[in-house]
C-alpha cells in the first residue's frame, strides 16, 4: 500500500510552547489511524499539519509523496477543500443554513451549482439514518443527528482522507458508537484514509492501528502486539 500521508521530523512551537518535536508518522491509503495522548501533547497540532492547516517550522508533510508544507496558503486552501474532509467536535454546521444546504457546501464551494448539490446532499440523508430532516436547522437537530450531517458534509466530495477531531467527544456513548460505526463503514466502502484523534480508547477500538502522541513525538504501536 502506497503513504497517503507522511510526516516526517516535523517541529511546531506556538511562541515559546513547543507542541511537536519531531513527529513521525506515515499513514497507508485506506488506512484508519486512531491518535491519542495525553492531554496537550500535540494531537491536534499533529492532525492540523497533516491536513495543511497548519505549517511545520522544521521537517515534511507528504501527501501522495508530494511535499505540501512548502506550497502557499491558496494552494493548501486548495488541496484541503478538494481531497480532504473534516470533522470536528462542535459548532461546524453553519446555524443559519438547512442541515441540506450545510451538506451542500463543500459541492457549492467547489462550483458545483445549487440544484445538483443539493440533491446529491440530500442523498446522504437517507444512508445515514436522517430522513425528513433536509431542511432543519442546526439548533433543530440532537447532538447526534448535527454529528452525522457535519460527517455527511465532510464526505460529500469524496475526500481522499477524512480528519476527525474528538468527533464523538460531545456524544453519549450509545450516540458516539453510533457515529463511529458510520464513519468506519462508509470511509471503508469508499477507501478513504481516516485520522481520528480520540482520548477514547472505545472510540479508538475502531481504528486498524493506534499511534500515541507523547510530549510531541509519535510512538507508534499495534494493538495485537501490546495485547499479546
Ligand atoms: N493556538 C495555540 N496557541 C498557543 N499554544 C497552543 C495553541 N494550540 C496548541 N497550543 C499548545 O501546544 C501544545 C499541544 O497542543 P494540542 O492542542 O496539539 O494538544 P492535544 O494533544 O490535541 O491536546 P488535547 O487532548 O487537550 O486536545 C499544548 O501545550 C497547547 O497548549
Amino acid at each position: 500500500m502506497s503513504a497517503a500521508l507522511r510526516a516526517s521530523g516535523v517541529e511546531l512551537s506556538f511562541g515559546a510552547t513547543p507542541a511537536l518535536r519531531g513527529a513521525d508518522l506515515t499513514i497507508a491509503t485506506g488506512e484508519i489511524v486512531a491518535v491519542m495522548g495525553p492531554s496537550g501533547s500535540g494531537k491536534s497540532t499533529l492532525l492540523h499539519c497533516l491536513a495543511g492547516i497548519l505549517v511545520p517550522d522544521a521537517g515534511q508533510i507528504l501527501v501522495d509523496g508530494q511535499r505540501i508544507d512548502t506550497l502557499s496558503e491558496t494552494r493548501r486552501s486548495e488541496l484541503r477543500r478538494d481531497r480532504f474532509g473534516f470533522v470536528f467536535q462542535f459548532g461546524q454546521l453553519v446555524p443559519e443554513l438547512t442541515a441540506a444546504e450545510n451538506v451542500a457546501l463543500p459541492l457549492l464551494l467547489g462550483g458545483v451549482r445549487r440544484k445538483p448539490a443539493l440533491q446529491q446532499a440530500r442523498e446522504w440523508f437517507d444512508r445515514l439514518g436522517l430522513e425528513g430532516l433536509h431542511g432543519r436547522r442546526s439548533g433543530e437537530l440532537s447532538g447526534g443527528q448535527a454529528q452525522r450531517v457535519a460527517l455527511a458534509r465532510a464526505l460529500v466530495g469524496g475526500p481522499q482522507v477524512l480528519f476527525a477531531d474528538e468527533p464523538t467527544g460531545a456524544l453519549d456513548s450509545i450516540t458516539g458508537e453510533q457515529v463511529m460505526e458510520l464513519l468506519v463503514s462508509l470511509a471503508r466502502d469508499r477507501g478513504t484514509t481516516v485520522v481520528l484523534v480520540t482520548h477514547e480508547a472505545r472510540v479508538a477500538a475502531y481504528a486498524d492501528r493506534e499511534v500515541i502522541v507523547r510530549d510531541g513525538r509519535v510512538t507508534s504501536f499495534d494493538t495485537q502486539e501490546a495485547a499479546a
